[in-house]
């Protein structure tokens, strides 16, 4: 299936299901989800990023320092929570599981923050020869806050002039690509500094095809800390 018809799929099933809302924008398709993760799921997913976070990386070079300085966890997959959140997003999105990256969660203490990027990979990057192999484009975001901070991290979306306020268990997705199945510009975002107190979100990207290394038949993940 192709980025097309998986986009197809995505705004179909999005679209028929009870809750989920549209903002009308011209430039990006964005989705929000209220009520995605329950109270107590969010809790479960935020003791296990405590329990297993290492400072963020980034899949290019940048020279600024402070481009992203959360922390991320990449959540067990082995986990029944865990999975069962990672089918969840996969079947609101009608989307084929093996095109998910390993679900990952992000902390953000005072001051942390995810400076504007695209989610989209650069074929131009010295990163691409290696992620054309394990999946290549990055297609549709899937994000959720697992807690609202006493102050900030707000997702931005510039371009758009979108800010969207963290909100307990409520799930966004956006499709970072455009109809063409082009990287959007529009879809730039940032998770702004929080101001006061900690955020958690958990973060599910999608890629055009199966992720992972391939070895023989054996399917084995690429490397998930990056991004
Ligand atoms: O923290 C946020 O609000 C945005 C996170 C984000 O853009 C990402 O992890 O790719
Ligand atoms: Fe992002």
């Amino acid at each position: 299936m192709g980025i097309a018809e998986t986009a197809r799929i995505a705004r179909e099933r999005l679209g028929a299901t009870p809750g989920v809302v549209r903002p009308p924008l011209a430039m990006i398709e964005l989705f929000i989800l209220r009520d995605f993760l329950s109270p107590d799921e969010c809790a479960a997913l935020i003791g296990m990023i405590d329990a297993n976070r290492k400072p963020s990386r980034l899949l290019s070079e940048n020279p600024d320092a402070a481009f992203r300085t959360s922390e991320t966890c990449n959540l067990d997959r082995e986990n029944p929570l865990v999975r069962g959140i990672d089918a969840r997003i996969a079947r609101l999105l009608g989307i084929d599981p093996r095109l998910g990256e390993i679900l990952q969660g992000q902390r953000y203490g005072v001051g942390q923050q995810f400076k504007p990027h695209h989610d989209y990979l650069r074929p131009s990057e010295p990163y691409w020869g290696r992620q054309k192999e394990i999946g290549g484009q990055r297609t549709w975001t899937a994000m959720a806050f697992l807690n609202v901070p006493g102050r900030g991290g707000e997702t931005q979306f510039p371009r758009i002039e979108l800010t969207i306020p963290p909100r307990i268990g409520s799930l966004v997705v956006w499709n970072n690509l455009d109809e063409a199945g082009e990287p959007n510009p529009a879809t730039l975002h940032a998770g702004l500094p929080v101001a006061e107190g900690v955020k958690y979100i958990v973060t599910k990207w999608y890629r055009e095809r199966p992720w992972g290394v391939r070895r023989g038949a054996r399917q084995s993940q690429g490397r998930p800390e990056l991004r």
